[in-house]
């Protein structure tokens, strides 16, 4: 089976050396992933095009093998898969075609469409005209119709070789991976940081995916069938790596310390701190957030500026002008939006009171009041590890928790609310629940009494899950989530 494949226009307008160097590099990308699912694959890389070859595989299932995988790689504007022959007389010509098109066309409205490059006896229109013609009148189509056919029959003569095209695809463009230097891309799995790291994959940066583990087992497993599914279908001619960065930590000492007005955007800051050194060790050049102006309190300008100046790094943040929706659209496109929904929210640090506008001053002096070797701390503990590894985690899955809506008697509910959350919306029960909020959840629970069954409970169900299946996980049998009808 044949491709054609070309180049993105803008490496198209390169130098003819830089051109030259990224049309390499796209050859040996393609190589390196078509070679894994069909070793006799062969590229050749010309000036305008590049020719895959996959030796003795002619079937449906090649096809549309080869289609995903040209689909997810950068680089490539557009790919035909193509019959070859050698170009003779329109005679020749229209029989060649007809071989491969002449049984499609039955019931079907078509026209022809002829590209030349080289010296021939008739030109395009006089191609399509005697193709069209012996089409029309041989097989049974529903006849020729230039203005939306069912069918676009297209050729390509160049110089003495005849590509007849059985389909073409949209590929993903931008520019070849391996082109464009390493990011760091702060992904926490939902719809905003996967198309920020989509985007920088596709423009040809090579993306490692760095996570800071607020304390939620479920979200870091959810973020890394994330970076794992991005890497895998867009890519996988490189290898990354995906770094797990230990922040329950950090969030304890943002939670005791720092003002509830500050507590977002210190925490950003300290990430951004926290991913510099990443890069660095990494050899990264910048870094990559998902963030967008005006979604959040977080994102505000004023509060985006505070972010920025945590870190001398350059932060690229690719939907800084996106809406919402045309975000989620990309997810859909890239077909990571379930993925995206499922992920839990999960923001260690709940502040109730969030300030849109904060001073830098404001800042600094809250981060004055922390103890910063819990920083030094996460990024001693920080694990790198390849991505293709990080499945081996997320199949081993997470613990699964059983949901009470009514609690028996001897369980033991415990709010692991914010205590700024429990204040606004107390929790009546009778017994009155424990009060253990979830940043301290890890180190009580050990302490309790191991005989009785503990219902966590939280506003929405989710971080509660979370910390009870990272119970779970810890070896404590004796937790559930308490979920009120
Ligand atoms: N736990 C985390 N690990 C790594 N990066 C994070 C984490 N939390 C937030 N970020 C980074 O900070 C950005 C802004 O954080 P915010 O909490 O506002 O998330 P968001 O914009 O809703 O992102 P997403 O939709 O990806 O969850 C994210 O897009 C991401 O790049």
């Amino acid at each position: 089976m044949h491709f054609i494949i070309r180049l993105f226009p803008e490496i198209t307008i390169k130098s003819p050396s830089v051109r030259k160097r990224m049309a390499r590099q796209l050859a040996d990308n393609i190589r390196i992933i078509v070679r894994r699912e069909f070793a006799s694959a062969r590229v050749r890389q010309d000036w305008d095009k590049l020719d895959v070859n996959v030796r003795g595989h002619e079937d449906d299932a090649t096809a549309l093998a080869m289609t995903r995988l040209l689909s997810g790689i950068p680089g490539i504007a557009n790919f035909a898969r193509v019959r070859t022959f050698e170009a003779g007389d329109l005679h020749k010509i229209y029989e060649d075609t007809a071989s491969i098109w002449g049984a499609a066309l039955k019931g079907h409205t078509f026209r022809v469409r002829a590209k030349r490059t080289g010296n021939h006896a008739f030109s395009s229109t006089e191609l399509e005209q005697y193709v069209g013609g012996g089409l029309n009148q041989n097989f049974e189509s529903a006849g020729v119709k230039l203005r939306d056919p069912d069918i676009t029959v297209q050729l390509e003569l160049r110089d003495d070789v005849l590509y007849v095209i059985e389909d073409k695809h949209q590929g993903l463009g931008g520019f070849p991976i391996g082109t464009q230097g390493d990011v760091i891309s702060l992904i926490s799995g939902g719809f905003d940081s996967t198309v920020a790291s989509y985007q920088c994959v596709k423009r040809g940066l090579r993306t490692h995916y760095c996570f800071f583990n607020l304390g939620g087992k479920a979200h870091e497993l959810g973020v890394k069938e994330m970076a794992y599914y991005l890497w895998h279908r867009f890519g996988s001619s490189h290898r990354v790596k995906f770094i797990t960065v230990p922040f329950e930590g950090v969030v304890k000492e943002i939670l005791e310390k720092v003002d509830p007005s500050c507590m977002g955007v210190v925490l950003k800051r300290l990430m951004l701190k926290a991913a510099e050194q990443v890069a660095q060790r990494a050899k990264a050049e910048a870094l990559v957030t998902g963030e967008a102006v005006a979604q959040v309190s977080s994102q505000t300008l004023t509060n985006l500026k505070c972010i920025d100046q945590a870190t001398s790094a350059l932060v690229l943040r690719p939907l800084a002008l996106m809406n919402k929706g045309d975000i989620i659209d990309v997810a859909r496109d890239i077909g990571a939006e379930a993925l995206a929904a499922s992920i839990p929210e999960y923001c260690g640090v709940i502040s109730v009171k969030p300030s849109a506008s904060l001073r830098l001053h404001k800042v600094e002096e809250a981060e004055a009041a922390m103890d910063m070797s819990v920083l030094e701390e996460a990024l001693e503990n920080a694990k790198a590890q390849l991505i293709d590894t990080v499945m081996a985690d997320v199949e081993k899955g997470q613990a699964q928790v059983d949901s009470v809506a009514q609690p028996l008697e001897g369980d033991v509910v415990i709010d692991i609310r914010h205590p700024e959350e429990i204040e606004i919306k107390p929790l009546v029960l009778d017994p009155a629940a424990l009060v253990i909020p979830f940043y301290n959840l890890n180190e009580a629970y050990s302490k309790l009494d191991a005989t009785k069954r503990y219902l966590l409970f939280c506003d929405r169900g989710v971080m509660s899950e979370l910390h009870a299946s990272y119970l779970k996980d810890e070896g404590h049998r004796n937790v559930a989530v308490y979920r009120p009808d």
